[in-house]
C-alpha cells in the first residue's frame, strides 16, 4: 500500500481510494480500522503476533472490504444477504436455502457456542460463505463438539471476520442485494474479483437440483423429548405426508413427525403421478434456494398435485404454489433473513414473531379469485401466507419450523394435520 494511501487512511479510516486502481471511482477500500487494511503493507509491522487482514470481500458496486479469514481459503462468488438472528448460526449455515449466498450476520459476536452434533438442518453446508464482525476467541457450551472455524474449514466453507458488517448491511438495505466475491488469494487483483462479481448472477439459476436428495427416503425422527414444547394439535392418528425436498430443513421433518406424521421425502424431480399413486394424506412442498422462476419443472409438479390432496408449502414451496395457482413472484430489494420478523395472522389477528429467509415473494395482486392472503409481514406489508380452501391448500412464506427462531408459528403444522383430517373424514 502506498504511503500516501496509508496517510489518507489514518486521517479517514472509513473509506479511501486505492491509489493504483485503473478506475479509482469504481474501487473503494472500506476498512473498519485503518490498521486492518494497512498494517501488512507497512515495513516492519508485518511480523505482528496477531492475525492481520488476509481476505477481501469485493462487492459488485466496486467497494472492497478488507477482512481476516477463517474456515476455508480460496475464492468464492455469491449473493450477500444479511441475517438478523441473534442465535442459531449453525442452523443458518446448514439451511440449504442459502445455496449461492454469503450470509452476513448482523449480530457482531459469532462462534461463542461452537458447533454441536444436533443442530444440523441438512447433511452439509450449501452456502457460499460467512461474513461476521467478530469471531469468538473461545467456545463455551456443554454441547460444543468443535469450533466454528474448524467446522467451516472441514466443509470447505469460507468465512471472514473483522469486517464492518453494519456498514455492509446499511449498503444492502439502501441499494438492495449485491453479488460479491470472497477471496484469500493475493494473486487475484481487485479488478479481477470485481469483474467476477459483475459477471455472475443468482437470478434464473436452478439451485434446487444441487441441494435436493437423489433418492426417496423415510423420515422418523421427532423433536427430541428434551426440547419438545407443543403437544397440541395431535389426535393420535398418523397421516402419511410426502415431502418434496427442494432443500428441506430437518426441523420441518421433525415437526411433522412430532405431530404424528409418517413421512416420505422425495427428490425435487419426482413425478407427481408417482406421489399420487402412493395415496398420501398430504404433500409438503419444502423450502429451497434461489429463484422460483428458474424451476418451471417444480411448478408443473405442484400444478399436477393441486386439488388432489391437501398441500402445505413453506417458503420456496409457498412461492411455487403461488406460481402454480397462476400468480407471479418477484425479487425483493434485500429480502427477509432473521428470527425477528413480525407477521400478522389475518384470520386470528395475532402477531407472530417469525423466522424468515427469502429474497423472493408472491405478488398477491397476481393471484386468482378465491386465493386468500392469510398472513402479512408487518415490516413491509408483503404476502406471508396463502390459503385456497377450495383445493385444500395452505402455505407460508416464512418458517413455522423456526430453527433457528421463535416457535410462535408452530401451530401451522397442527393446521396442516387438521386439513388432512378434514379431507380424510369427508372422503
Ligand atoms: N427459504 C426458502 O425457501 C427461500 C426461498 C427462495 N429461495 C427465496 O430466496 O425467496
Amino acid at each position: 500500500m502506498a504511503t500516501a494511501a496509508f496517510n489518507l487512511a489514518l486521517r479517514n479510516p472509513s473509506t479511501f481510494i486505492l491509489p493504483k486502481s485503473p478506475n479509482p471511482t469504481k474501487l473503494r477500500v472500506c476498512t473498519l480500522r485503518c490498521s486492518s487494511a494497512t498494517a501488512d503493507a507497512v515495513p516492519g509491522l508485518s511480523e505482528r503476533p496477531w492475525k492481520t487482514s488476509d481476505a477481501r470481500l469485493v462487492l459488485e458496486d466496486g467497494s472492497i472490504w478488507r477482512a481476516k479469514s477463517f474456515g476455508a481459503s480460496g475464492t468464492q462468488v455469491g449473493e450477500v444477504v444479511f441475517n438478523t438472528s441473534l442465535t442459531g448460526y449453525q442452523e443458518i449455515l446448514t439451511d440449504p436455502s442459502y445455496a449461492g449466498q454469503f450470509v452476513l450476520m448482523t449480530n457482531p459476536h459469532i462462534g461463542n457456542t461452537g458447533v454441536n452434533f444436533d443442530d444440523e438442518e441438512s447433511k452439509q453446508c450449501f452456502l457460499g460463505g460467512l461474513v461476521i464482525r467478530s469471531i469468538s476467541i473461545s467456545t463455551s457450551n456443554w454441547r460444543c463438539a468443535e469450533t466454528l472455524g474448524d467446522y467451516l474449514a472441514e466443509r470447505n466453507i469460507m468465512g471472514i471476520y473483522d469486517v464492518d458488517t453494519r456498514a455492509i448491511t446499511r449498503r444492502l438495505r439502501q441499494d438492495g442485494s449485491l453479488v460479491g466475491v470472497l477471496s484469500t488469494e493475493e494473486s487475484k487483483t481487485d479488478e479481477e474479483l470485481l469483474e467476477m462479481s459483475r459477471s455472475w448472477d443468482i437470478v434464473g439459476v436452478d439451485l434446487i437440483s444441487g441441494v435436493s436428495c437423489k433418492e426417496p427416503y423415510e423420515w422418523v425422527d421427532k423433536t427430541n423429548s428434551e426440547w419438545e414444547f407443543n403437544y397440541s394439535g395431535r389426535d393420535g392418528e398418523a397421516f402419511h405426508v410426502v415431502a418434496y425436498d427442494f432443500g428441506i430443513k430437518h426441523n420441518i421433518l421433525r415437526r411433522l413427525a412430532s405431530h404424528g406424521c409418517k413421512i416420505t421425502v422425495v427428490p425435487s424431480t419426482w413425478p407427481a403421478s408417482e406421489i399420487l399413486k402412493r395415496k398420501p394424506d398430504g404433500v409438503l412442498f419444502s423450502n429451497g434456494p434461489g429463484d422460483p422462476s428458474a424451476v418451471p419443472y417444480a411448478v408443473e409438479t405442484v400444478k399436477e398435485i393441486l386439488g388432489k390432496v391437501p398441500v402445505f408449502g413453506i417458503c420456496m414451496g409457498h412461492q411455487l404454489l403461488g406460481q402454480a395457482l397462476g400468480g407471479k413472484t418477484f425479487k425483493m430489494k434485500f429480502g427477509h433473513h432473521g428470527g425477528n420478523h413480525p407477521v400478522r395472522n389475518l384470520r386470528s389477528g395475532h402477531v407472530e414473531i417469525s423466522a424468515q429467509n427469502h429474497n423472493y415473494a408472491v405478488d398477491p395482486a397476481s393471484l386468482p379469485e378465491g386465493v386468500e392472503v392469510t398472513h402479512v409481514n408487518l415490516n413491509d406489508g408483503s404476502c406471508a401466507g396463502l390459503s385456497y380452501p377450495a383445493q385444500n391448500i395452505m402455505s407460508l412464506q416464512y418458517h413455522p419450523e423456526a430453527s433457528p427462531g421463535p416457535r410462535d408459528s408452530d401451530y401451522a403444522f397442527g393446521e396442516f394435520i387438521k386439513l388432512m383430517k378434514k379431507v380424510k373424514v369427508n372422503a
